[in-house]
Formats: C-alpha cells, structure tokens, sequence
C-alpha cells in the first residue's frame, strides 16, 4: 500500500503541485491523468525518492518514507521510465542484474535467469539494447524494475513507445502481471483511452490540484467538474438557458454537458431547433458539427451511425434524453 498524504512540490517560487492525497492499495493500478507538464512525473519522482524537497508524507506500507530519508534503493519500489532508461553499454542480463547489487554472485545469477525466463529473455541475454525492439526493451525495464521483488511499482507513460497492437498486448500483460505480483501501480499518461482501460482508480491532475480520484467507472459516469469531463469524456456543453427551458435547475456556477454520442440530430420536430454546419464521415459513425438556432454561436458535436437524409446547412431538430444530461460544476 503506499499513501499519498497533503503532498506537494515547489520548484523555486513556482509551486508545481499542493494538497494530493491518494493511496494504492496491493493489486490495485492507479493513473494519474494530466496534461503535459502538470507535475505527474514529479509524483513519481518522489516515491521513487528522486524528489527530495516536498511538502507531505508518502508512505509505502506502515512507513512513512518521506520523513525517515529512506533512500531509493531502499524503498521497495521499482521504477520504469518513460524512455526505459536502459543502460546502453550493458547487455540485456546485465541491464537486469543492475539492482541486484545486495545479492551473491550465485543468487544475483539465480535471480536474472529467473527474470530472464518469466520475461521471455532468454534468447536475448547477450543483446545490447540498441539490438533489442521496443516491445523487448520494455520487457527488459520492467524485469529490472521488479528484480528486487517491489511492492510499489512506477510506470511513466509505459505504452507510449509501443505501436499499436503491442501496446493492446502490453496492456492486458502488465495489468494480469501487477494483479498477479499483488503490486501496487501507479501509471501516469495523458493518454484517456490508456487511462481507462488499464486503471482500477484515475486521478486527474489539473492546476496544482487533484481533481478527482474515482474508479474509472466512476469518474467517467460522474465527472465532478468541467475539466475532468472535457478531459476524459466526449462532451459537449449545453447553454444554461435550454437547461433552464427543459425545466431543469440550474447554477450559474454550474454547466449542463452530454456525452456527444447520447444525442440524435433528425428532421423530426423537437423543441430544440439546429443548423447542421459540417457532416464527417469517420469510418463506423458520423461527427455532426451543429449550431443552435436559438443560442446564436453555440456550437456542438454529434456522434451518429447513421444520417440516413441529413445534409450540410439543413435545419433539423435536436433530441436529447433529460437522464443524460449531468450538472456539474464549472
Ligand atoms: N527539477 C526541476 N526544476 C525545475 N522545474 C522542474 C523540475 N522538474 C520538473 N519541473 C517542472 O515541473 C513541472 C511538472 O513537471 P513533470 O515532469 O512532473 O510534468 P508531467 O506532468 O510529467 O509532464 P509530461 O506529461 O510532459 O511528462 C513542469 O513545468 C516542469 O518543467
């Protein structure tokens, strides 16, 4: 279990994060979702303990890290790099056995050999790195970064050199891996669909502060504010003048968003009327670009599978289901 608690980080005057607070439970992966440069890999950074100066306490297990000075190679916690950070003048063994530095020679040579085997290594022990493809680079970083056996595992944007199959493949791999070793993970991308998809628990990071920390079901059924929704979700923003025709309640403090595939653009009469300005073709659906007719400049995307009559600069009517739309705050 590690813990997160009232964290933040300066660098200078410039204060970069304030006020996170999660914890990961064994077996359990979290993403941390932000945009670039909004501090996720500085969280890393600092359970790794490569991030010295912070505000707070991290705590991996019933120690609290942060406040005892516990180096890194003592924090049961092994680290991959968005880049792997491989060294290029080692050999694959080499690479692996690098952490392994409070081992015999025979149980350093036990252990590599044993990673070498789970990752399916064997035949490239001898390699360089730079003989290696992505997908093997990245086995070998992570045999590396569980040879000390962990409890807490770091993954930095750990998809983002892979094409797309592998990627699929990695994905599924790395989670049953995690749930398998009983790790906890955390993983930082700014990659939604990778959010979604690998992650028990997604917290996302915006202007210092976390957001919202939810189950990925949950955060993406319940966003609790316009940045995470915009973020994670497709969505557009409804004026609150409609929101207060179609007899709901509103705040001005808050917006009214829908999923833009839970909207239906047709000639039928609704009491919404609308302008379609752009039809694209997108393979298995359509994007509509549409215009409210009555809310001057208020523009909104609809996904459909089909638009059977609809053409561009049509007036037509927009239908949308009062359960789908979601106040929330600005
Ligand atoms: N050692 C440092 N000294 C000064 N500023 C730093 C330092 N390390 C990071 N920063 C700044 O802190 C901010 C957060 O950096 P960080 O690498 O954590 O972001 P990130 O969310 O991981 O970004 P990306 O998705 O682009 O990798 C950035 O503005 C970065 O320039």
């Amino acid at each position: 279990m590690v813990s997160i608690e009232n964290f933040g980080v300066s660098f200078g005057n410039t204060k970069i994060l304030e006020n996170i607070n999660f914890d990961v439970k064994p077996g359990e992966i979290v993403t941390i979702l932000g945009s670039s440069g909004c501090g996720k890999t500085t969280i890393l950074r600092a359970i790794a303990g490569l991030q010295k100066e912070h505000k707070g306490h991290i705590c991996i297990g019933d120690e609290c890290v942060s406040s005892k000075e516990i180096y890194v190679k003592d924090r049961e916690v092994g680290y991959i790099f968005q880049d792997y950070a491989l060294f290029p003048h080692l050999n694959v063994s080499e690479n692996i056995a690098f952490a392994l530095f409070k081992l015999s020679k025979k149980e350093k040579e036990k252990r590599v050999d044993e990673l070498l085997e789970q990752f399916n290594l064997i035949d490239h022990k001898k390699k360089q790195i730079h003989q290696l493809s992505g997908g093997q680079q990245q086995r070998v970083a992570i045999a590396r970064a569980l040879a000390n056996n962990p409890k807490i595992l770091l993954l930095d944007e750990p998809f983002s050199n892979l094409d797309a199959m592998l990627r699929y493949k990695t994905k599924i791999w790395l989670k049953n891996l995690i749930k398998k070793l009983n790790l906890s993970a955390i993983l930082v991308t700014h990659d939604k669909k990778e959010a979604l998809t690998v992650s028990d628990k997604i917290g996302v990071i915006n202007n210092k502060k976390l957001l919202q920390f939810d189950t990925a079901q949950e955060i993406f059924d319940n966003p609790k504010s316009l940045y995470v929704a915009n973020f994670l979700c497709e969505i557009n923003q409804l004026p609150n003048e409609l929101i207060k025709q179609l007899d709901l309640k509103i705040e001005d403090s808050e917006v009214a968003i829908i999923k833009i595939d839970k909207s239906i653009v047709s000639l039928e009469k609704s009491n919404i009327a609308v302008k379609i300005i752009d039809i694209s073709f997108c393979g298995d659906y359509y994007e509509l670009v549409i215009e409210l007719t009555n809310f001057k400049n208020h523009t909104l995307i609809v996904k459909m599978q089909n638009i059977s009559n609809l053409n561009i600069l049509d007036n037509a009517y927009l239908h949308i289901n009062k359960k789908d739309i979601k106040i929330i705050n600005k």
